[in-house]
């Protein structure tokens, strides 16, 4: 038998979304070294892009839980992580999702929680566009006292978002605020920018206590990430300029690197 890299000789990814993740995902993990191919995706309607070529396209959960995926990545919003992340994990199969915001409501994350626990599945929430969750997480265990979050992006990338109510997109010429408050509140009305505020409050201080300013700047073009956080350890400050994706101006390159991440890390015995 093929000697193989991975912890199963083919394992068996499955993809929830065709969009700008997905694709750039289904490439980066196909060109690595190893390769790995994804399997299957779950599409509203048979994607185009040749990087879904020879995947199993299907319609629905059941559709994709009979493909047999050994794990499923989400990166299509946060319905499908609603509705379709809980079939997984209750069929004991193991999910890495994109869209963390929906897990700032406690009603999600709760039903998430309750089947993983019945499926004996594990979510692994990445740190996508952000970093220094590590650290964040491994600090909360001696008691944070603050943690802040400022995201800044383009004005294109809050196109069609509640910004819209806040300023002028299209006459900015200096940055501006569009929302101040909680990571819950942010995660709610920004699903498709602010996912990373509820990744940065289940590894800290929570969706309430967790601190959020959202801006829309014309002299930028990397959606910036700025966290500060405070507690017995000391403090940190963590800031990423991100590129975006070529087809998605809201959605930085990192998070779908962080979801490769986490996928190799799931499917390789040892990965730095
Ligand atoms: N954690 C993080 O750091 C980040 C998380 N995200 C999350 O990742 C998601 C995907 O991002 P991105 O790829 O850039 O977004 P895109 O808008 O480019 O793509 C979303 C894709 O998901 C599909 N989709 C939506 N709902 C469903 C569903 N119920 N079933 C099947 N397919 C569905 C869409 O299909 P259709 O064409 O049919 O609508 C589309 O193909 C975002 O919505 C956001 O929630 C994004 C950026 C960063
Ligand atoms: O990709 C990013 O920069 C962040 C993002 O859209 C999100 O958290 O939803």
């Amino acid at each position: 038998m093929q000697s193989t890299p991975f912890r199963t000789p083919s394992p068996r990814v499955a993809v929830i979304g065709a969009g700008a993740m997905a694709l750039a995902l289904a490439a980066g993990l196909a060109g690595g070294d190893p390769p790995l191919r994804i399997g299957a995706v779950l599409a509203r309607r048979p994607p185009a892009a040749p990087a879904f070529d020879g995947m199993a396209v299907c319609a629905d959960a059941a559709g994709l839980l009979a493909w047999g995926p050994d794990l499923v990545v989400e990166c299509a919003g946060h319905g499908a992580m609603r509705d379709l992340v809980p079939a997984c994990l209750a069929a004991g199969v193991d999910c890495i999702i994109a869209s963390v915001g929906a897990l700032a409501e406690p009603a999600v994350l709760a039903d998430v929680r309750a089947a993983a626990e019945r499926g004996r599945a594990r979510l692994v929430v990445p740190a996508g566009a952000l970093g220094g969750l590590d650290a964040l997480a491994a600090a909360r265990l001696a008691g944070l006292t603050a943690v802040t979050y400022r995201g800044s992006k383009p004005p294109a990338a809050w196109k069609g978002t509640p910004a819209e109510e806040a300023c002028d997109l299209d006459a900015l010429e200096r940055p501006a605020i569009v929302f101040e408050g909680s990571a819950a509140e942010a995660a709610a009305r920004f699903p498709r920018n602010a996912n990373v505020t509820a990744a940065l409050a289940l590894a800290g201080l929570g969706p309430e206590a967790t601190r959020v300013t959202l801006v829309a700047d014309p002299g930028l073009v990397a959606n910036t990430h700025r966290i500060e956080a405070e507690g017995a350890f000391g403090r940190f400050v963590f800031e990423t300029e991100n590129r975006a994706l070529p087809d998605n101006p809201r959605t930085s390159l990192l998070a779908a690197l962080s979801l490769q991440h986490a996928v190799l890390n799931h499917v390789a015995p040892l990965i730095p």
